[in-house]
């Protein structure tokens, strides 16, 4: 049995001689404390032994100490004081990874709620045990032939498909036991495994227990409160207050197995008598396949959670392209309107050093231009005082304006008063500010003010100005300034179709005045283009911040989301522990988790950002614009947002206590 048990026994394990020499014990406990807190004692100097093969059963009243002495003999907790060996090798109290390696190598758990992956089916509950086994060569052929024959002993092969939330007590803990059963254990430690069961079906647990623990030459320590219970096993270990009041039974059981096992022994695969590099290549790839197929069957086992947590990256992502997206479509979009106004308007303003330009300039020539829609001729007087009593405003501009539509009555040049207004001879329109300089608000009292000794008609108030059209200037029709002294200032106004203001811009002078041409200063935009750059950065500043916002936003949501499905797996990581992760492996399934759904939902996130631009820009008649290189941005948000957002939850699993998980 010994050499079929050793031929089973994975490459990473070697055969030695198991037993202490000195008490010929599988573990031994020297003096063992174990404190919480100031107050409790939870074991008081605990010594004693547990011989391969042997059944113990650990008894007495609640809070005796039962559970703590089971979990320091299952190397899920260290003693405060004292000495516990294994394998005649002492163990540190610091040393987690020796511990872990041992659970890996030797033990076996059936805790009184199975603490079985609901999600999985029996059969990949069953495997976990095998995985983290050190006797485990990672054949997947073997393992699933391994698996089957647990379960058959355990007669549960009928229900190796079903997920493992669907059985009944008495089957999960027959599963836990076939999880015990499969990875080769030598030592079986359960805690109060038929709590949650009735009477028949404890006694059919502990039998199974009991025999199969003895056909696998392996100890089994039981802890249990009923006395019918620890009568079927060897012997019983009885616990008041810490301590260890009796100690009975026959321990000859152990014995008769002894030869077996001392044959029969393992040790932590890091042990192993493999070339060191060799070793550690291997472990690597299999830790790799492992925790790849252990991140696949955490997403099937949680769908809910395995969505939250891909829907929350993805929302991040979203928000974070979709702002990013916008600022360039926006900041292009006032581009495009500045670019569009500055394609369909010319002023071309003409200063003359002395009196009235010897030629009026040819408003006609200017509105024959292809691709002109209106144009409008000023003359400007700076500084005419207007002062009758009626009119007290001093400084205020006032313009002559011939206001003739380009054609018919279609007036493109929009005054923006309570209709367009064509200027007859009496009349003036003022601009809002001097109007409100004025106190004249309400036309429909026919307000008349006086410039110049002539009484003038309000017929209008000028609410918006075109650019650079002064709001505290009087517009009048020429016949009312033909009596002003000379003006020094001309300007004309052109709309043209868009796109043909820039050949219009070339020619207007000519066609104005083609004698004074050199002292034409033409503005196309009237001084916009000062402010467009400034608009252009600050629309797209503030939708950058939005980007941060929103990047910061879904960040949190996706580390809360993490840490909420992290935090509800802890028995599940405190099981793991138990079967023999190591602290840096969780942390590495964790990180693969969060970051696999990282990837998924920023793949999600991108489609919907993308969309969400489209959408918007669609509705809103922009540009769609979206530089490749800001995908950049997103994608290294991605990988922060992953590692960010594994990093809490990783903490949290890796200082998962599996002595205080597996009691959740
Ligand atoms: N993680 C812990 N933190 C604080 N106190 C603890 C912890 N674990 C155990 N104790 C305390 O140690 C004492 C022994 O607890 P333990 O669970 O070992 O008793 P038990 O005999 O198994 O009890 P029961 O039969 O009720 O499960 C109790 O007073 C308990 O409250």
């Amino acid at each position: 049995m010994g050499e079929a048990r050793g031929a089973d026994l994975g490459e990473g394990c070697r055969q030695v001689r198991a037993v202490d020499q000195a008490s010929e014990a599988l573990i031994r406990l020297d003096g063992v404390t174990r404190r919480f807190g100031q107050d409790t004692v939870a074991l008081d100097r605990v010594s004693l032994t547990i011989a391969p093969g042997e059944t113990v059963a650990i008894v007495g009243r609640s809070g005796s100490g039962k559970s703590t002495l089971l979990n320091i003999l299952g190397l899920l907790d260290a003693p405060d004081e004292g000495t516990v060996v294994v394998d005649g090798q002492p163990l540190t109290r610091t040393d987690d990874a020796t511990r872990t390696a041992w659970r890996a190598a030797a033990l076996g758990f059936v805790f009184q709620r199975s603490h079985l992956i609901g999600g999985l089916s029996v059969r990949e509950n069953v495997a976990l045990g095998l995985r983290y086994a050190a006797t485990w060569d990672g054949d997947e052929r073997s393992l699933t032939s391994r698996v089957d024959a647990a379960l058959a002993d355990v007669d549960l092969g009928h229900r190796a498909d079903a997920r493992a939330s669907t059985l009944s007590g008495g089957e999960m803990q027959r599963a836990a036991i076939a999880r015990t059963l499969v990875r080769g254990a030598r030592l079986w430690l359960a805690d109060e495994p038929t709590g949650n069961l009735d009477t028949t079906q404890s006694a059919e647990i502990i039998e199974l227990l009991r025999l199969r623990a003895r056909q696998h030459g392996a100890a089994l320590v039981v802890v249990t409160h009923e006395p019918d219970i620890a009568a079927l096993l060897d012997r019983v270990i009885t616990l008041s207050d810490g301590r260890v009041v009796s100690d009975t039974g026959d321990r000859t059981g152990g014995a008769r197995h002894e030869k077996v096992l001392a044959s029969s022994g393992v040790v932590p695969e890091r042990h192993a008598a493999l070339p060191a590099g060799a070793r550690t290549s291997r472990r690597i790839r299999r830790q790799v396949a492992r925790t790849a197929r252990f991140v696949r069957q955490g997403f099937a086992a949680g769908p809910g959670r395995t969505r939250a947590g891909m829907l929350a990256a993805a929302l991040a992502v979203a928000l974070t392209v979709t702002a990013l997206g916008l600022s360039q479509s926006a900041a292009t979009q006032v581009t495009a309107m500045f670019d569009a106004r500055r394609a369909s308007q010319v002023t071309a303003t003409f200063t003359h050093d002395t009196g009235t330009p010897r030629w009026d300039l040819d408003i006609d020539s200017v509105r024959a231009f292809p691709g002109v829609t209106a144009a409008e001729r000023w003359r400007q007087w700076d500084f005419i005082a207007m002062s009758n009593g009626e009119v007290a405003a001093t400084d205020a501009q006032l313009n002559a304006v011939d206001a003739t539509p380009a054609s018919g009555s279609d007036a493109r040049i929009r005054w923006a008063t309570s209709a367009d207004t064509h200027l007859r001879p009496g009349e003036v329109v003022l601009g809002k500010v001097l109007a409100e300089r004025l106190g004249v608000t309400q036309l429909d009292l026919s307000p008349e003010i006086t410039i110049a000794g002539q009484r003038l008609r309000v017929s209008g108030i000028l609410t918006e100005a075109r650019p650079g059209t002064a709001v505290g200037a009087a517009f009048v029709t020429p016949d009312t300034v033909s009596g002003l002294p000379p003006s020094y200032t001309t300007t004309v106004f052109a709309l043209t179709e868009p796109g043909a203001a820039s050949l219009l811009a070339t020619r207007i002078g000519l066609l104005a005045d083609p004698f004074e041409e050199h002292r034409l200063t033409v503005d196309p935009v009237l001084g916009a283009d000062a402010y467009r750059g400034q608009l252009e950065a600050s629309v797209s500043v503030a939708l950058q911040v939005l980007a941060v916002v929103a990047s910061l936003a879904g960040l949190a949501g996706v580390v809360l989301v993490n840490i909420l499905s992290v935090t509800s797996r802890i028995p599940e990581f405190g099981l793991r522990r138990a079967l023999g992760s190591r602290r840096g492996e969780l942390v590495g399934l964790v990180v693969a988790e969060c970051g696999v759904l990282g990837l998924l939902g920023a793949g999600l996130g991108f489609a919907v950002g993308f969309a969400a631009i489209m959408v918007v820009t669609a509705v809103a008649r922009w540009q769609p614009v979206f530089d490749p290189k800001l995908a950049l941005i997103p994608l290294a948000a991605v990988l922060v947002f992953s590692l960010a957002a594994a990093s809490f939850p990783a903490v949290i699993a890796a200082r998962t206590q599996p002595a205080d998980a597996v009691r959740i």
